[in-house]
């Protein structure tokens, strides 16, 4: 039997995939140890990840060759807008990151490297270019999330921030992302290995980045 498209593409981005799914800042959410500190810059760079995270979602519409694939990005993105930016607002409540705070914080560099490739991959206008990046945002959150232990922590920032990436929804929709790349991503494999291992690099940057500016 063949390797998957995407199992290969996975492995091209060992050890990086590896660091990023055991990275510190998973090991200590899976135990509920994140600082708040930490968890507050975490989560202030991600929430500005959504805004161009939507805009690869609407790309993905837009250039996906079914009606099914269209259907199913656009319940996810319904689901996004909703759910998941209520999770930011009470997560920032309970850090007491207030707005202006939030404001006077400006992106880092992971931060503007994920806003330039997801509107770069957008911008190709290729649905395969755009479902490898949406495979790792996705597909690597799921992995990690799937390796918490029970029982989850108690605090709801962290627990909530888990059962968000590891759902049987979400654990759906990423088999969907894999099996459209599987379908689609070997004819643009060389397009296709390059948003995957850059987005991957970014991963493993951006909880970097946590610490970096946390501690
Ligand atoms: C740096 C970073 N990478 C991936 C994700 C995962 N993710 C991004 S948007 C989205 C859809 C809604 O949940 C998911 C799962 C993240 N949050 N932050």
């Amino acid at each position: 039997m063949t390797e998957r498209f995407t199992e290969t593409l996975k492995n091209a981005s060992e050890p990086t995939w590896s660091a990023a799914v055991g990275h510190r800042f998973v090991r200590e959410l899976h135990e509920g140890s994140v600082s708040d500190r930490v968890m507050a810059a975490y989560l202030v760079q991600d929430h500005r990840f959504l805004d161009s995270f939507l805009t690869l979602l609407g790309a993905a519409i837009a250039t996906a060759d079914t009606f099914e694939a269209r259907l199913r990005f656009g319940r996810f993105a319904g689901m996004v807008s909703g759910e998941e930016n209520t999770y930011f607002l009470r997560a920032f409540d309970a850090l007491g990151v207030t707005e202006e705070a939030r404001a006077a914080i400006s992106d880092t560099k992971p931060t503007e490297g994920f806003k330039a490739i997801m509107r770069q991959a957008a911008e190709t206008r290729s649905y395969p270019a755009v479902l490898a990046v949406l495979n790792v945002v996705e597909w690597l959150y799921l992995d990690w999330a799937a390796r918490a232990p029970q029982p989850l922590p108690g605090n709801f920032v962290h627990a909530e921030w888990i059962t968000l990436h590891d759902n049987p929804f979400f654990r759906d929709f990423v088999a969907f992302l894999r099996e459209e790349l599987d379908r689609v991503g070997p004819s643009e494999e060389k397009t296709c290995t390059d948003f995957f291992l850059r987005t991957v690099t970014l991963e493993r940057d951006f909880f970097d980045s946590a610490f970096e500016i946390g501690e």
